[in-house]
């Protein structure tokens, strides 16, 4: 029907291809006419309709939480992803992990205001934000009085360095301890990096 979104697998066998999402455009003598997420139209004939699959309705605008997705696959992953960053949303969640896309621009999303509006709330109570996962650390380090731990994870240059900066700012800002707190970061940094750059040089040398 035309204005469906479906599922548009285009099985050209390269790799780590996944089905796209498009649009239909056209249904015309069983031709079909589709428009995918990059633009380019497809012309899906009778015999190659099983290249073309429905979408579930949670897939075509996006959620932000990715257990919601209905279509739980990579290909539904990716494209919840990409409309959202298309939307300047770069962060989701998949349950309490955080997703995050590097917008690779400065947003207006780390300011104080947005520190305060995610100061005390539970994950879930506002869109998925860094600072969430920061509050949410602070939460139970309180409550539980034990020390808690954040897993930044990604390839390189996806954002580790500029997500921890941003957790430790959201926690300087909170804990009141601004200037001490920064300080510790300055130093702790460099040990980082260190340790990082450690890590990939035993990879690269077949030590991992
Ligand atoms: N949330 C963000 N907002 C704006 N720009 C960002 C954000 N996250 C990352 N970037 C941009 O991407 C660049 C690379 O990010 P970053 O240095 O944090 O990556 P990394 O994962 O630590 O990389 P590596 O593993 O190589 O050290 C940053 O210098 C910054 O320009």
């Amino acid at each position: 029907m035309m204005g469906d979104y479906v599922w548009l697998d285009l099985k050209t066998g390269r790799e780590f291809e996944v089905p796209i999402g498009a649009v239909v455009k056209l249904c015309d003598s069983g031709q079909i006419q589709v428009v995918d997420d990059e633009g380019n139209e497809h012309w899906i004939s009778p015999q190659n309709a099983t290249n073309i699959k429905p979408m579930h309705p949670t897939s075509i605008h996006g959620v932000e939480d990715m257990i919601r997705l209905g279509d739980l696959n990579e290909a539904g992953i990716l494209r919840n992803l990409l409309i959202r960053y298309r939307e300047k949303l770069i962060y989701t969640y998949t349950g309490s992990i955080l997703v995050a896309v590097n917008p690779y621009q400065l947003l207006p999303i780390y300011t104080a205001d947005q520190i305060r509006l995610y100061t005390n709330k539970k994950i879930g109570e506002m869109p998925p934000h860094i600072f969430a996962i920061a509050d949410n650390c602070y939460f139970n380090m309180q409550r539980n009085n034990r020390d808690q731990c954040c897993i930044i994870s990604g390839e390189s240059g996806a954002g580790k360095t500029e997500s921890t900066k941003l957790i430790l700012q959201f926690l300087a800002a909170i804990s009141g301890q601004h200037s001490w707190i920064e300080q510790q970061v300055l130093e702790a940094n460099p040990i980082l990096e260190g340790m990082e750059e450690d890590s990939r040089w035993a990879e690269g040398h077949g030590c991992g």
